[in-house]
């Protein structure tokens, strides 16, 4: 390949890490010295709250990738350039600065991030700065997986049927990064810092360290290791919260801090041998990420309408009734146990087991009647591995309002699901310590508990939508029964409706 010029800057962004990573392995294949940086990017940084588990894992994962970026070339100043501001401002100039020639970054398809790379291509290109980018996120993008007639697919299962067949051990293959690594360039004089701490970017420290969720390329390294003698039981394990079913690894996927090519072909690889029943299963929820990757891709109008225009015609809740149930089910005091200990998952932790989001979300917008917008941002301020393109397919799913969704019809019985999903109470006992007490058949309803079950359990029934106490715990907010009733009714207008 030819040199593009003696300089060129790698801009990580969701890909934190240093080894097999599209745009560092272009980078050195074609640029005499090679430098990395990461932007706290003013625009992104600016609406979160201070104390933010997402900005500790990136902050912490940075310090990784200072010391991976030393250790890979040798060079003790080889290290991370860690600037703060607006990216049209701070990645030309720093560009510039250096000297560079071509600017290197890996795909981001989120509008806004899109809208964010035509702006900084517009100004390197005025500066005479050339911005290359890649395929990193994912196995295939854009359009690279369509139809015979050359669409973009809406149904999961045939897009699924046509990845498989694209799929060969090419687009598996890891960049060999390390090969080229003595191109990487000591940072001159006044780069020369560490990664900024926290509080040097004015945020502050959160409860991470108390989480199972180590950081950086290492952690996601311990979470595969973890997982990859149980995948072969993922097929059956994830579907229950109280058991280690899944990976974990949403938030290494999701900042790149683990690479998609290697977790695909160790599924793959894996889902070729028959008693690894589980990769199969794992493989087709990677895959699941490919397809809502590409749905918001060629369905950009996803991140603020319904996929099915006929979906955006139905009358949500509204006004002061309205906040009021939102509230209550942020909050996780909707007097159901397995929704209101799902909710405390998440907003302690940052994580929701799979199976939790999926009743979560059918819970708000099929028993509550509140618009899945109003449930997909609460998800986007709180998860840890939150993404766009997964968060909107999963919640427009549960809406039935998406591609390939659920049929408007199929309403999650929240007690029925904690029956049959956590039988015996106990992920609902580790969130809810109030209810431990109760016995199995009535932790999945408390209302029905009698006077001296109660009094046994030491719990006390209070009104509807009430803050619990440590001895206590809310009525239900609403009848499942004729919730369900009423969202029929609800749905009714996109009965017939062509999609
Ligand atoms: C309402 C709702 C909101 C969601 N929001 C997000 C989100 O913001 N970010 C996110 O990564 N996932 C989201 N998911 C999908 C899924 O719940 C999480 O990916 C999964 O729970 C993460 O845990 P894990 O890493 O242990 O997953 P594992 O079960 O180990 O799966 C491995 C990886 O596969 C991918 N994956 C698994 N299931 C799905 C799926 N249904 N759709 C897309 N990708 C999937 C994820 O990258 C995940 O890390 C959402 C699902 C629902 C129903």
């Amino acid at each position: 390949m030819a040199l593009s010029g003696p300089v060129g800057l790698v801009w990580l962004r969701r890909d934190l890490r240093v080894s097999d990573h599209a745009a560092l392995y272009h980078a050195l294949r074609s640029c005499a010295q090679v430098h990395c940086v990461f932007l706290f990017d003013a625009a992104i940084l600016a609406p979160l709250p201070r104390a933010d588990r997402r900005v500790e894992f990136i902050q912490r994962s940075l310090e990784s990738v200072d010391a991976g970026l030393r250790a890979l070339s040798g060079h003790a100043e080889a290290g991370l350039i860690v600037r703060q501001g607006l990216a049209e401002q701070e990645i030309p100039r720093l560009a510039q600065q250096l000297g560079a020639s071509a600017v290197f970054a890996n795909h981001d398809d989120e509008p806004d991030a899109l809208a964010r790379d035509a702006r900084v291509r517009r100004a390197l290109e005025a500066a005479g700065v050339a911005l290359h980018t890649y395929k990193d996120h994912v196995i295939f993008e854009r359009s690279e997986v369509l139809t015979q007639s050359g669409s973009a697919f809406s149904v999961f299962t045939p897009y699924k049927n046509a990845w498989l067949r694209k799929l060969n051990a090419f687009y598996l293959s890891a960049y060999p990064v390390e090969r080229y690594a003595q191109q990487l360039a000591p940072r001159p004089e006044g780069e020369r810092r560490r990664v900024p701490s926290l509080a040097d970017i004015g945020f502050e420290p959160t409860n991470l360290h108390e989480l199972p969720l180590p950081t950086g390329s290492e952690g996601a390294q311990q979470l595969l290791a973890d997982f990859l003698p149980r995948m072969a039981d993922y097929g059956e394990a994830r579907n229950f919260p109280a058991v280690k079913g899944p990976s974990y690894l949403g938030v290494h996927l999701r900042f790149g801090t683990v690479s998609i090519r290697e977790l695909a072909r160790l599924a793959w690889n894996a889902a070729a041998q028959e008693q690894n029943p589980g990769a199969a299963v794992w493989l087709s929820e990677l895959i699941w990420r490919d397809f809502y990757h590409q749905i918001l891709s060629h369905h950009p109008h996803v991140a603020v309408q319904s996929f099915k225009p006929a979906y955006d015609a139905i009358a949500w809740e509204s006004g002061a009734q309205a906040e009021r149930l939102f509230a209550a089910w942020c909050e996780g005091r909707t007097g159901y146990p397995l929704v209101d200990a799902a909710m405390a998952q998440i907003n302690q932790t940052g994580y929701m087991h799979n199976r939790l989001r999926m009743v979560v979300a059918s819970f708000l917008v099929k028993d509550l009647g509140i618009d899945w917008r109003w449930g997909e941002r609460y998800f986007a301020e709180q998860l840890n591995d939150f993404d766009l393109a997964s968060n909107n397919g999963g919640w427009q799913w549960a809406s039935s309002s998406g591609c390939d969704a659920q049929p408007y019809f199929r309403i999650f019985n929240p007690i029925s699901q904690s029956e049959k999903f956590d039988g015996a109470g106990r992920f609902i006992r580790r969130y809810l310590p109030q209810l431990a007490g109760l016995p199995d058949k009535l932790i999945h309803a408390p209302w029905l508990a009698g006077p001296v079950e109660r009094a046994a359990a030491g719990l006390e029934l209070v009104a509807a939508g009430t803050v619990p106490g440590p001895a206590s715990y809310p009525r239900p907010l609403v009848d499942h029964a004729e919730a369900r009733e009423k969202t029929l009714a609800r749905y009714a207008v996109v009965k017939g409706a062509v999609v």
